[in-house]
């Protein structure tokens, strides 16, 4: 398995809570700073849109996103929405990315997905959401499960760069969101992985006759400049394109 439901308590809760409220903040302001950080350049460390690569992209999606680099934080806090006031809460080598994202109401929500399946690039990436709609496929059922929305409750998952320094004995997790016609949906994925120029690769001690590498390396930046030229939507994988034939 690629993924374990993490249950918090207490400060934790509050904590959460408090991202939570200040990302639903931000989505309902009138006023919110989304022209100023819209745009398409996926290479831009923080960006306002929909899809992957807004306006770019040939299929949209029943999403609004707010991604940004988010650690090392003194590198990239200062580029952060300063609305609603309470957002840049600081959260230490590595990247993280945050993706705050907002799923509106679907009038026909068996019509559209909110994200096609995808893999994170990431090592792991920590999810949290306030409402259900994340859906995971069991590779050996071949089927999506839903991930259930406990409250408090953090979804950890596998990203490609663990695939790739476990040589293929971690996998990283195909997911997927569907939509509801009710209520707004939103969660929080926090990314995180090596930085940005740094090249995960696999293991050596994994590594020897009989387990020949199973992976080319690659860094955050080799991912961002795949996502540039590459529709995730219609299937390109970034762990796809990593694979050795071998494999
Ligand atoms: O909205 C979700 O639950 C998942 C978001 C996601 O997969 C992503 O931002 O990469
Ligand atoms: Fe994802």
């Amino acid at each position: 398995m690629g993924f374990f439901q993490i249950v918090n308590h207490g400060i934790c809760q509050l904590v959460l809570g408090e991202a939570m409220s200040s990302a639903s903040n931000f989505f309902n302001l009138p006023n919110r700073d989304e022209v100023k950080f819209m745009s398409s350049d996926v290479h831009k460390p923080v960006r306002y849109g929909t899809s992957f690569k807004d306006g770019v992209d040939k299929v949209q999606f029943w999403r609004i996103v707010l991604k940004h680099y988010a650690h090392p934080s003194e590198d990239w806090i200062h580029m952060w929405p300063d609305n609603p006031s309470n957002y840049s809460n600081k959260m230490e080598d590595g990247m993280q990315v945050m993706a705050v994202n907002c799923y509106h109401p679907c009038p026909q929500p068996e019509m559209a997905l909110g994200l096609p399946p995808h893999s994170d690039y990431s090592c792991i990436t920590i999810l949290q959401q306030n409402y259900p709609g994340l859906e995971i496929m069991d590779m050996e059922e071949g089927m999506w499960g839903t991930v259930p929305e406990l409250e408090g409750a953090l979804q950890v998952h596998v990203g490609d760069h663990l695939e790739v320094l476990s040589n293929g004995l971690y996998k990283s997790v195909v997911h997927r969101v569907t939509l509801n016609s009710e209520r707004t949906r939103i969660s929080i994925a926090s990314l995180h992985s090596l930085g940005m120029d740094e090249k995960m690769e696999t293991a050596k001690e994994l590594v020897d006759e009989q387990h020949p590498k199973k992976y080319k390396e690659s860094s955050f930046r080799d991912f961002v400049n795949f996502l540039a030229t590459n529709e995730i939507a219609e299937g390109n994988s970034f762990i796809n394109s990593l694979k050795i034939n071998n494999n």
